[in-house]
């Protein structure tokens, strides 16, 4: 493992680095947020499910789907490979050394640690490593992806061309909820990325953070989760959400509660650490081109509903993104009419 990565030294430590401690305001505490059913889960087969979808996007910014159509066991070998890759050993490192960066990159494919692009300058470090690369068109960003665990390319491959149709499914749904046409937000999603997080077991999970509070700079992500550790707020309160057996977490990007007028939320979440069992997740990230113009859609503009936002190339959503470490409230600002 390349040493920077906190799989590769976190057994070799009895206390939470310095490094790792947060100031007191972001720290989790040590009165833990219970897992909660609050999030709605929607049965993706059920005949109000666009109408439940919207509902939950309004309300939380995030929902489960079950009965979604994606293999069980695909997405548990999926998880599984991806498990291998933060298991590998020292023979194998090499594949990992060659893929780290810590500065920001528009390399295909990166292994990373903590906030995944600034690690050098941030001023607290995140108990987490990521595995980031694109994943859509798949014969075009395959070549970059690791090839060790050697079922990583064929088994991860169809996780993505699988989860890229479900989340298709899920934006025609919002799409029929909001009343735009057919096919409306799915032109706003040509490009996919993949994240895969994994969270050691740490030392002191109360005074650190594995992902940050940030919103995602999406239009959707869909998140597959191994066990506890994701939080949204909602109501100036943390809410757990419960891990559910074959379910994915969905929720709505930035760039899509602006694409909706503000009429869908876009929350703010985090991952907390455990001092138990490592854990791992899989954010696929339903994304435009870089040139897409994002606005309000015309049909939820009028004069009742005024635009809330002003029209952008996509990719400088992203550079005042990526400027601001995912604060929304510094991000939007730049957007807002
Ligand atoms: O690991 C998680 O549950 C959350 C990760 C996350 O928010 C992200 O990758 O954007
Ligand atoms: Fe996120």
């Amino acid at each position: 493992m390349a040493a920077k990565l906190v799989s590769s030294w976190y057994k070799e430590v009895e206390c939470l680095p310095e490094s790792y401690i947060l100031p007191p305001e972001e720290r989790p505490g040590d009165r833990p947020v219970p897992v909660s059913n609050q999030i709605p889960v929607v049965d993706l087969e059920a005949p109000d499910s666009a109408q439940l979808i919207v509902d939950a996007c309004q309300e939380f910014g995030f929902f489960q789907v079950t009965n979604h159509g994606v293999g069980e066991e695909l997405m548990e070998d999926g998880m599984k490979v991806f498990e291998e890759f933060f298991g590998m050993s020292k023979e194998e490192e090499g594949v990992v050394c060659n893929l780290y960066s810590d500065t920001p990159t528009t390399e295909p494919c990166v292994v990373s640690t903590s906030s995944g692009n600034n690690v050098k300058s941030e001023k607290v470090h995140f108990w987490r490593d990521v595995l980031r690369h694109s994943c859509h068109p798949l014969h075009q960003y395959l070549p970059f992806w690791p090839h060790k665990p050697h079922r990583y390319r064929e088994v991860v491959g169809e996780c993505s061309v699988e989860v890229r149709k479900l989340g298709f499914r899920i934006l025609e749904k919002i799409s029929q909820g909001l009343g735009l046409s057919s096919g409306y937000l799915e032109e706003f999603s040509k490009f996919m990325y993949l994240q895969v997080n994994h969270y050691p077991p740490c030392p002191d999970p109360t005074l650190s953070l594995g992902v940050y509070k940030h919103v995602d700079p999406t239009i959707l992500t869909i998140l597959r989760q191994d066990s506890y550790g994701l939080q949204v707020f909602k109501d100036a309160h943390w809410i757990g959400v419960q891990p559910i057996p074959n379910a994915f977490v969905v929720n709505v990007g930035h760039q899509l509660q602006i694409i909706s007028n503000g009429k869908l939320k876009s929350a703010e979440h985090r991952a907390v650490t455990n001092s138990v069992k490592a854990r791992t997740s899989g954010a696929f990230f339903l994304h435009p081109d870089v040139d897409t113009i994002i606005e309000p859609a015309k049909a939820l503009v009028d004069a009742a509903n005024p635009a809330l936002y002003r029209s952008f190339p996509s990719y400088e959503f992203v550079k005042r993104y990526s400027a601001n470490r995912g604060d929304v409230e510094e991000t939007i600002k730049a957007f807002q009419l």
